[in-house]
């Protein structure tokens, strides 16, 4: 991940640090601090409690899953200020830290809550945006807007019942036209 990390820098090519449960084990601790030291993060994007930990701000996780509360804008804030980078703190309300400005994402469905995995196909999409030409505040909102839209589009089909069938539905939405996806 270094030497990748690294060569991306080297050439300019974007990088999305996805802290996954950074603060569940020693190890991953660790490889996260070594892996930031070495390499240019554009973006870091994790939940709340993973962002928190980086910034070493008291907050309740179990695993990979941030549990507590508390104000999100601020992790945000020092993520970017301590790694010069974009942030993203994913929840119910996306906030993202680009320089001095604050922007929010409220698109999203609780089912995305319910599944394995749905921080880190997230880093999928937005790491895709990330290669367009548009500014960086156009390709994160873009991101995290189409990602919450496709959760709340697919949550109202009537074969959706739960997280089950939810996730194969939400897969192929991501495939769909964002038009497709904009609420009525
Ligand atoms: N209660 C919720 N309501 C709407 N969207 C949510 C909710 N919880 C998480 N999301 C969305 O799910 C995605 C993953 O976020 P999150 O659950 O915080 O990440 P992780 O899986 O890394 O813990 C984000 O797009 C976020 O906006
Ligand atoms: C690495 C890992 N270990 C257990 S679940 C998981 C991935 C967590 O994914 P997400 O936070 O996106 O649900």
């Amino acid at each position: 991940m270094i030497r990748a990390g690294k060569a991306a820098n080297e050439k300019g090519v974007p990088v999305v640090i996805d802290p996954v449960g950074v603060a569940a084990t020693p190890f991953r601790t660790t490889a996260m601090k070594e892996i930031l030291t070495e390499v240019k993060p554009t973006v870091i994007k994790g939940n709340a409690g993973e962002l928190a930990h980086l910034v070493e701000v008291p907050w309740e996780t179990k695993g990979v899953e941030s549990i507590g509360d508390g104000d999100a804008d601020e992790i945000a804030s020092k993520v970017t200020e301590a790694y010069s980078c974009t942030a993203v703190v994913t929840g119910k309300t996306d906030v993202i830290c680009i320089g001095n400005e604050m922007l929010h994402n409220t698109t999203g469905h609780p089912l995305l809550g319910k599944i394995t995995g749905a921080g880190c196909l997230l880093g999928s999409i937005l790491t895709a945006c990330l290669s367009t030409n548009d500014a960086i505040e156009q390709q994160v909102l873009t991101a995290v807007r189409f990602y919450g839209l496709a959760a709340e589009y697919v949550a109202e089909q009537t074969d959706v019942n739960g997280p089950g069938t939810f996730l194969p539905h939400f897969i192929d939405a991501l495939s769909y036209d964002p038009a497709t996806l904009e609420r009525t």
